[in-house]
């Protein structure tokens, strides 16, 4: 479409926009959405890379504010036309406590629906996760399955309930009169493990690797496979089901779609080194060394240090009984739902995900963990 004035008209919020994610639906959103005449991005730290964008047509504007403060989220949100909502405290490693994670996943989502309705914002779309649906507290794998497969979604942690909890609420606004009249179309995304430039944890098991001379330690057997979806792939159906809300909220309105691609099933680290082999680093099978009971023992280790350091520092390494069940439960999605109801492709292929995922991790290298 023409890059004119006339056609530039509508006004995106993205919270949670400096995030791994959210930076990705920022730059996808100003590459991909060209009515878009001011963009919001709204996050506790906001990232200096920001302002590089502000010299494009789009008005790019920075907003430092907390999703758990209802006045701020309010003052970001009014005049906008679609909010796509990333914000969350993504921790299973016990960093923060079950209330804060409460607070900012449950509360803040509250507090971003509240503001659509009280300020007459139709659309909202949320990023939730598959961790809504599980591995449930049983382990019971979730085999190819889709947004209909039946399946026991019972949670115990902190992060799968706040998310649960949050998604929950934004289906049940969807229909709500908004200040004007007119009614709120909402949508929930829930991607399945996102991988990527700006992975967080890959970049931790870079550097893991690095400390242990070039080797990773197989802890989960090549057998449990995990379904995995690349971040540009993730943005790239946030931007397509808001520019669609609005013509087909009957269909899509109330509605939860997986985020999928053509990322192959593998286990989560036999995936990880699909990135991280390339760089260098190999994994050793050691399962014969380190039974699986030895490896609870171990997550429980973890566990009870973290709780014994907590008064004195933070310690959260990546095994711990929650990350190590996860891990060890097949969780695999196939479903078209997507593209069924809005027409969604993946706009980068495998190949393409795995080749810029691997330069990512290569760029790592340079930066000190
Ligand atoms: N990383 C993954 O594999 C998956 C992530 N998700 C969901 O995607 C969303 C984004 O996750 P990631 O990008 O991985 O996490 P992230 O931690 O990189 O990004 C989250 C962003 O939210 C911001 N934030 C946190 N608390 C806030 C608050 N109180 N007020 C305002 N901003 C706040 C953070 O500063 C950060 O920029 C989350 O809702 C998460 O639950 C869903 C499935 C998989
Ligand atoms: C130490 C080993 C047991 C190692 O294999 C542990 C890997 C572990 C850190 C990851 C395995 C599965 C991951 C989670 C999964 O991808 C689903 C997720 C969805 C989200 O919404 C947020 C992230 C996560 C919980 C993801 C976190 C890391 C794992 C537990």
């Amino acid at each position: 479409m023409a890059d004119s004035a006339e056609t530039r008209k509508l006004v995106y919020l993205v919270t949670g926009g400096c995030g791994f994610l959210g930076e990705h639906v920022v730059r996808m959103l100003l590459q991909r959405e060209p009515r878009l005449y001011e963009l919001r991005v709204f996050d506790l730290h906001l990232g200096p890379w920001l302002e590089e964008l502000k010299t494009g047509p789009v008005q790019v504007t920075a907003i430092q504010g907390d999703v758990t403060q209802a006045h701020e989220v309010a003052a970001a949100v009014a005049g906008a036309h679609v909010v796509i909502h990333t914000a969350g405290l993504v921790d299973v490693f016990g960093r923060a406590s079950p209330e804060t994670i409460y607070e900012v996943n449950v509360q803040g989502t509250k507090n971003v629906i509240e503001a659509c309705v009280q300020t007459g914002t139709r659309f909202l779309v949320y990023t939730s996760s598959m961790e809504v649906v599980g591995p449930n507290i049983k382990g019971h794998p979730f085999y190819r399955g889709n947004e209909d497969t039946p399946y026991e979604a019972i949670h115990r942690h902190p992060y799968p309930c706040s998310k649960a909890q949050a998604e929950r609420l934004v289906l049940e606004a969807n229909g709500r009169k908004v200040h004007g009249g007119l009614s709120l179309v909402t949508c929930a995304l829930r991607p399945t493990g996102i991988y990527g430039e700006g992975h967080q944890i890959m970049r931790d098991f870079y550097h893991q690797g690095l400390r242990l001379g070039g080797r990773l330690f197989r802890a989960i057997p090549a057998s449990v496979e995990h379904s995995r979806v690349y971040v540009g792939n993730v943005a790239w159906m946030h931007v397509l089901v808001a520019q669609e809300l609005e013509q087909r909220a009957a269909l899509m309105g109330g509605q939860v779609y997986f985020c999928y691609d053509e990322s192959p099933y593998k286990s989560y680290e036999d995936f990880n080194m699909e990135f991280l082999g390339p760089c260098g680093l190999r994994l050793v099978d050691t399962r014969l060394l380190v039974p699986y009971w030895l490896l609870m023992l171990l997550a429980t280790l973890n566990a009870l240090l973290q709780w014994l350091l907590r008064p004195l520092l933070l310690y959260a390494p990546l095994l711990n009984p929650y990350t190590l069940a996860v891990a060890n439960t097949t969780f695999t999605v196939s479903t078209d739902k997507a593209q069924r109801h809005f027409g969604y492709k993946p706009l980068f292929s495998w190949e393409d995900s795995r080749t810029r995922t691997i330069r990512w991790v290569q760029a790592v290298e340079g930066s000190a963990p």
